[in-house]
C-alpha cells in the first residue's frame, strides 16, 4: 500500500502543473489589448495534445488580503468600484490618478480578471510549495508592470509579486527571469531592497521606450545591491545573440545566487512579427532559454506576459509547454477551432524578420561585461 502511494506521489510530482478552467479563459479573452488571446493560447495547447501529460488545476480568485500584500487598499477599492460601472466618466480623474487611462483601458469586469489572473498565478505557486509538481504554468499570468498602486503597460494587479510572496513562505531565495521585450518594473521595483529575491530582466532599452526603466546602472538598493540585474539590449536581436547572452548571464546568477526556486516570464512580445516590431526573436530562442532554466531541476513558475502577434504567441507558448512536458510535437498546426488564425503556412515555426540589428557584438560584450561584473559583487 505504501509503496503504491509513494510511486503515485512520485508520478505526480513528475507532472507539469497547468492552470487553467473555462471561467479564467472566458475572463482573459475580454482583455481588449489581446482579444481571444488566452482561447488561442490553451486551444493550440489542448489541439497538441499535450493537457493529457499535464495535471490541470482549476485557479481561484486571489483573495483581498493576498492582494493587499503587496497592492494599496485604495487603488484595489478604485479598481473595484470602477469594474462593476459602465458609466466610468464620472471617475475620469480619479482613474488617470490609478493609471487606468489609455495604455489601462477601464473596462467592465477589470477587477475580476486581475484577481483571477492573480489567483491563477498563487494557485501554481501553492502546487510548487506542495511539491506535487515541479514545473507550474499559467500563461494568463505574467503582468509584470502593475505598482502597488497604480496600473501599467496594460497590468493591473501584479500577479508575479503575489506569487513570489506566496513562494516566500517556504523558500528563501527566489530568482525572477523576465524575457519579455519590456522591462520588468513592477517586479524588480518590489524586491529591489531586499537579497532574497533577485530580478533579471532582459528588455528593449532605448530613449522613449515604455517604461523608460531597466539601465546597466539600475542594480537594487540597500541590501539589494547587485541583486537586480538589467540586460538593456536594442532592436534587432536574434536568437543567436539573445539565448548564449542569457543562458551565460543565468549561469553565473545561479553560482553566486543559488536560487531555490525559479520564477519565469516568458512575454512573447520580442517575436518576430510582434507589432511593437521590436526584437527578431522566435520561439526557439525562447525555448533553449527556459530550457536552460529547467536543466537547473528546481521547483519552476512558467507565466506568460506580453505578445500582440496572437498566433505568434499562442505557437510560442504552445511549443514552451511541450518543451517544459519533455513532449516533441509536429510542425504542422493541428486543425482547431483557431486554426484559420495560423495560415498562409500553418505551421509552428516562427521565422526572425530581416530586420536590422542594433546590437554591435561590441556593445553586447559591453552589456555582458558590465553585469557579470555586479553578479560577481554577490557574496
Ligand atoms: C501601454 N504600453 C505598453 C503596452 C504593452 C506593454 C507590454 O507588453 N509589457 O510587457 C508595455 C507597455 S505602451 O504605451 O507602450 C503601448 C500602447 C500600445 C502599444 C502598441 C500596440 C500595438 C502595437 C505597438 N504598440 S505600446
Ligand atoms: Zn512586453
Amino acid at each position: 500500500e505504501k509503496h503504491l502511494d509513494t510511486v503515485v506521489q512520485k508520478n505526480k510530482s513528475q507532472k507539469v502543473v497547468y492552470i487553467y478552467s473555462k471561467e479564467l479563459i472566458q475572463i482573459c479573452d475580454q482583455m481588449q489589448k489581446i482579444p481571444c488571446r488566452a482561447s488561442m493560447v490553451h486551444s493550440l495547447i489542448e489541439a497538441y495534445g499535450l493537457t493529457r501529460y499535464m495535471r490541470v488545476v482549476e485557479p481561484r480568485e486571489a483573495t483581498e488580503r493576498e492582494v493587499n500584500a503587496f497592492h494599496d487598499l485604495d487603488y484595489i477599492e478604485f479598481l473595484k468600484k470602477i469594474s462593476n460601472h459602465d458609466d466610468s466618466e464620472k471617475f475620469e480623474d480619479e482613474a488617470t490618478h490609478y493609471g487606468l487611462s489609455y495604455d489601462c483601458p477601464l473596462q467592465l469586469g477589470l477587477h475580476k480578471y486581475a484577481t483571477m489572473s492573480s489567483g491563477a498565478t498563487i494557485v501554481a505557486a501553492e502546487c510548487l510549495l506542495q511539491e506535487t509538481c515541479k514545473v507550474a504554468i499559467n500563461w494568463c499570468g505574467g503582468w509584470h508592470h502593475a505598482a502597488k498602486d497604480h496600473a501599467s503597460g496594460f497590468c493591473y494587479i501584479n500577479d508575479i509579486v503575489l506569487g513570489i510572496l506566496k513562494l516566500k513562505e517556504k523558500y528563501d531565495r527566489i530568482l525572477y527571469v523576465d524575457l519579455d521585450l519590456h522591462h520588468g518594473d513592477g517586479v524588480e521595483d518590489a524586491f529591489s531592497a531586499t537579497s532574497k529575491v533577485m530580478t533579471v530582466s532582459f528588455h528593449k532599452y532605448l530613449t522613449g521606450f515604455f517604461p523608460g526603466t531597466g539601465s546597466l546602472e539600475d542594480i537594487g538598493i540597500g541590501k539589494g545591491q547587485y541583486y537586480t540585474v538589467n540586460v538593456p539590449l536594442l532592436d534587432g536581436i536574434k536568437d543567436t545573440e539573445f539565448t548564449p547572452l542569457v543562458c551565460r548571464i543565468l549561469n553565473k546568477v545561479k553560482e553566486t545566487f543559488r536560487p531555490e526556486v525559479v520564477v519565469c516570464q516568458c512575454g512573447a512580445d520580442g517575436l518576430a512579427g510582434d507589432p511593437m516590431e521590436s526584437f527578431n526573436l522566435t520561439h526557439k530562442g525562447l525555448g533553449k532559454c527556459l530550457y536552460f532554466l529547467l536543466q537547473w531541476n528546481l521547483p519552476t513558475l512558467v507565466l506568460g506576459g506580453g505578445g500582440y502577434n496572437l498566433s505568434n504567441t499562442a505557437r510560442c507558448w504552445a511549443f514552451l509547454t511541450a518543451l517544459a512536458t519533455g513532449k516533441q510535437i509536429p510542425t504542422e498546426i493541428p486543425d482547431h477551432k483557431y486554426f484559420i488564425e495560423y495560415g498562409p503556412d500553418y505551421e509552428l515555426e516562427v521565422y526572425p524578420g530581416n530586420r536590422k540589428n542594433h546590437n554591435t557584438a561590441h556593445y553586447l560584450r559591453q552589456v555582458y561585461g558590465a553585469v557579470l561584473n555586479n553578479i560577481s559583487k554577490i557574496c
